[in-house]
């Protein structure tokens, strides 16, 4: 009832990590009339004079959009998304096709990481119940005294007590640090062979270098490189290569024969300058899976977000799960009418099974993409996907079309992957058996003729 709802409703939230996870949630929870802290360790980066200058975009798709949805924000972040239809494959012979996403144009979006975070965290501070407190890192979880404490800005410690606390600040979360120290709490991270850089492609006379919107890929088998359009037209690669091949790319000499072997069409996309500047200005950062439950403390603690489940980017999904979390966490709220006591438990056995599923399909995409993606086999995997799509459009569902544009849990998407495969394989040998039968009975028919 919604008596015993608001009896047992927290009256103080406390998120912890004001990123594109914690700042949508924050919109959630004050939306549901609870009074929500936001304490972010970064300064506000909506004042923050020193642009960083690389403008860092996402894939934002189905779930993230839904999500977005659910607060009735997903209008204006659709409007200031590029639209990419397919995948633009550039091959090493400096060729390049599209290979669609989908009929009828079916897209995702390339949104700007910067200008979401803030549309997010100015959303929420409109609210009459939020605050928001930037330069607040937290530094202790006490889960008996149920309370947080904060490094302000002035470099003294804070004390809180909420009611529930959020944990969404990222992959080196320290609420999850604080969940660690619980008896049968699980935990494991890995951390890929391959490491990432951002490149930019800029505008040409202000206008795109390359077709727009498409997702930009270079596949060469050990290393890769992807472009997304930003809205000032230009684009942004990023750079996945093994760390230590990028340790043999020392001097300007070795990155323009690096990319004259690799990349050539980039080169004058890029600028020689421009790249040789960027490529060691820019760091090489790394990537990493991060895989832990249960997600939550008794009645007091949950996290969301990469804090949760870090995953390497290959199916653009991190955010999208992100948001995702949102949905899940507050549907379930709402069946528990607000009771963390049964929340809580429900959302780690909903949420962890898909969570550790798309962990664990972004992995097998990066051993796939070292294996077997070339543009040529990449054509030929779409193609087949699209032809069996075509004939059992119910039964056959391309597992990006799953991941990417429905909102089939992704462990759901896994088993149904599995089945599908099975489907198609048998029906590869009834084909093959009924050709070789027909051929047979065909020979034997001219042979008594
Ligand atoms: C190269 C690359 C490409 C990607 N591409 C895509 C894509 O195309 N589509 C997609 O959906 N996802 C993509 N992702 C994943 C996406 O970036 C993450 O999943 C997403 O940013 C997670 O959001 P979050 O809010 O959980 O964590 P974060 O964005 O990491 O935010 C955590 C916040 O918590 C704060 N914080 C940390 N510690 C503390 C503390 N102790 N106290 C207070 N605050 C703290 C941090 O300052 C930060 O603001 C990509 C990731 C990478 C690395
Ligand atoms: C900003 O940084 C990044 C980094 C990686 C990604 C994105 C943004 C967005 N990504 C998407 N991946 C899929 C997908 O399903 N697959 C199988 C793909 C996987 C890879 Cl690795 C790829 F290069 C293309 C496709 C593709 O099909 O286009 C989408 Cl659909 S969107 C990966």
């Amino acid at each position: 009832s919604a008596a015993a709802a608001a009896a047992t409703a927290p009256k103080r939230v406390a998120i912890v990590g004001g990123g594109l996870v914690g700042a949508l949630n924050a919109v959630y929870f004050a939306r549901r009339g609870c009074n929500v802290d936001v304490y972010e360790a970064r300064d506000d980066i909506r004042q923050s004079k020193t642009y960083s200058g690389r403008s860092i975009n996402l894939a934002l798709s189905t779930r993230g959009i839904q999500a977005l949805k659910d607060v009735g924000l997903d209008e204006m972040v659709v409007a200031t998304g590029i639209p990419m239809y397919g995948r633009m494959i550039h091959n090493p012979t400096g060729g390049k096709y599209v290979v669609p996403y989908g009929k009828d144009n079916q897209a995702i979006l390339s949104v700007d990481r910067r200008k979401l975070n803030e549309l997010l965290l100015t959303t929420a501070e409109k609210l009459p119940n939020v605050s928001l407190h930037f330069e607040h890192k937290l530094t202790e979880v006490d889960v008996k005294a149920r309370n947080l404490t904060l490094r302000a800005p002035d470099r003294s410690t804070i004390t809180v007590k909420p009611d529930l606390v959020v944990g969404s600040d990222g992959a080196y979360s320290s609420v999850r640090r604080h969940l660690l120290q619980q008896p049968r709490f699980n935990y494991a991270q890995t951390y890929i062979a391959h490491g990432y850089k951002e490149l930019t492609i800029p505008p040409v006379d202000g206008k795109f270098a390359m077709e727009a919107n498409y997702l930009h890929i270079w596949p060469r088998h050990e290393f890769m490189m992807i472009a997304l359009p930003n809205q000032d037209r230009s684009f942004t690669c990023t750079l996945f290569m093994p760390f230590d091949i990028f340790a043999t790319i020392s001097t300007p000499e070795l990155v323009l024969a690096f990319f004259r072997e690799n990349f050539a069409d980039a080169i004058p996309l890029i600028g020689q300058e421009r790249l040789v500047s960027d490529f060691f200005t820019n760091p090489t950062s790394t990537l990493m899976m991060v895989k832990c439950s249960p997600y939550h403390i008794d009645d007091f603690a949950v996290i969301i977000g990469d804090a949760a489940h870090a995953m390497v980017p290959f199916y653009g999904q991190g955010m999208n799960c992100g948001f995702e979390d949102c949905t899940v966490l507050h549907r379930l709220l709402g069946e528990h009418n607000m009771d963390l006591a049964t929340a809580l438990p429900a959302y780690s056995k909903e949420r962890n099974p898909d969570a550790e599923a798309i962990c664990d399909l972004a992995l097998h995409n990066y051993v796939e993409m070292r294996h077997h993606v070339t543009s040529t086999s990449f054509l030929l995997r779409k193609k087949l996907d699209s032809l069996l799509h075509s004939l059992m459009p119910n039964t056959f569902i391309p597992l990006y079309t799953m991941v990417t544009f429905s909102r089939i849990p992704y462990a759901e998407v896994i088993e149904r992957q599995k089945w599908q495969d099975r489907v198609v394989s048998r029906a590869g040998y009834l084909l093959l058996g009924a050709s070789v039968l027909g051929a047979a009975l065909l020979a034997k028919q001219r042979l008594t003729k």
